[in-house]
């Protein structure tokens, strides 16, 4: 049987990214692993299929790997989204270890960004349409809105039961997104806070261009670690700073998947928070030329059928 075959029995409308510290949502049952092999290669890791409490079924994946042997540049965004497309995923809940660049965002805080300012430098993949067909998405706004917007209340409730602290949220925010590895000058860190950056990580683009392209709708769940490099007189970032918060984060990432996603799929299955996205595409892609390439096509059936 074809992978296709066997991961297309069920559809799974809800996809859930981790990031670095977040490799695994081993708070809900286990089902199965998948990994398709997209037109675009293979994704980061193993797909988990596992279901949550209500018995709903949703797919993990590590972005940087089970075992972080991804770096920010190199993870194969095209594949991941691809993959989750293919199993049938509508909306992505996406995990995040980011810095603050706010004094009022403190390393354990988490957000829900509104706004992107890409200062990736042009080495990752970032498009699904780079040979024959062409299509210039929208993406004044990266996020979901409407599931960014109702995401926040459940979001809430859910940190409201972590154990043992209190874990503010903040909303509207914009993240910066810088290619890396390496952290940031502080002097590039200070002028990411005149630009009006608030938060920065590594791993947002292209996952977010992407997702807008395969009409996937994303939001991004940011998890502060460290305040970069910025403040005069305090230590710049280093990893040790970010390793500090990372587990923490972890696992109250690990609680907000366990009680939001039950709701959240709820919501896609009615298609609210889809709205913005679905058939986005549509009016985006340029009228076909006689000279589109065949294999072209075929690759974007993959990801968009109905439109290819
Ligand atoms: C471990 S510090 C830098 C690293 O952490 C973030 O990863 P992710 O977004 O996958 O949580 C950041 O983007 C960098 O990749
Ligand atoms: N200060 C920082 N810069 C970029 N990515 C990060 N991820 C966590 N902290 C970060």
């Amino acid at each position: 049987m074809s992978p296709a075959a066997t991961e297309n029995d069920e559809k799974v409308l809800v996809g859930v990214i981790g990031g670095s510290g977040l490799y695994n949502l081993d708070n809900l049952k286990f089902i199965k692993h998948v990994r398709p092999e997209t037109p675009w290669g293979l994704p980061s890791s193993d797909i988990t299929i596992c279901e949550t409490p209500a018995g709903i079924r949703v797919a993990f994946l590590a972005r940087h790997g089970p075992g972080h042997t991804i770096s920010p540049s190199h993870v194969p965004s095209r594949a991941n989204i691809a993959a989750f497309k293919h199993l049938g995923v509508r909306a992505i809940l996406a995990f995040s270890a980011v810095g603050s660049l706010r004094e009022e965002i403190a390393p354990g805080a988490f957000a829900l960004p509104s706004q992107i300012i890409d200062r990736t430098k042009g080495i990752r993949p970032h498009t699904f349409f780079d040979g024959t067909v062409v299509a210039h998405c929208s993406f004044g706004d990266p996020f979901g809105q409407r599931l960014s917007a109702w995401l926040e209340g459940p979001v809430r409730a859910a940190l409201a039961q972590v154990p043992g602290r209190q874990v503010q949220l903040f909303t509207d925010k914009c993240i910066v997104c810088m290619e890396g590895p390496q952290f940031s000058t502080r002097a590039e860190s200070e002028m990411y806070r005149m630009w009006g950056g608030d938060l920065i990580n590594m791993s947002v683009l292209p996952e977010a261009k992407l997702a807008r392209e395969a009409e996937i709708s994303y939001a991004l769940i940011a998890t502060a670690t460290d305040y970069d490099s910025w403040r005069q007189g305090e230590e710049a970032v280093t990893a040790a700073e970010v390793f500090k918060t990372l587990q923490a984060n972890a696992d109250a990432s690990r609680l907000i998947a366990e009680k939001v996603l039950d709701a959240m799929h709820e919501a896609v299955t009615q298609g609210d928070v889809l709205s913005e996205v679905q058939g986005s595409m549509k009016f985006s892609i340029m009228p076909r030329a006689v000279k589109q390439d065949e294999a072209d096509l075929a690759k974007l059936h993959y990801i968009l059928p109905e439109y290819f």
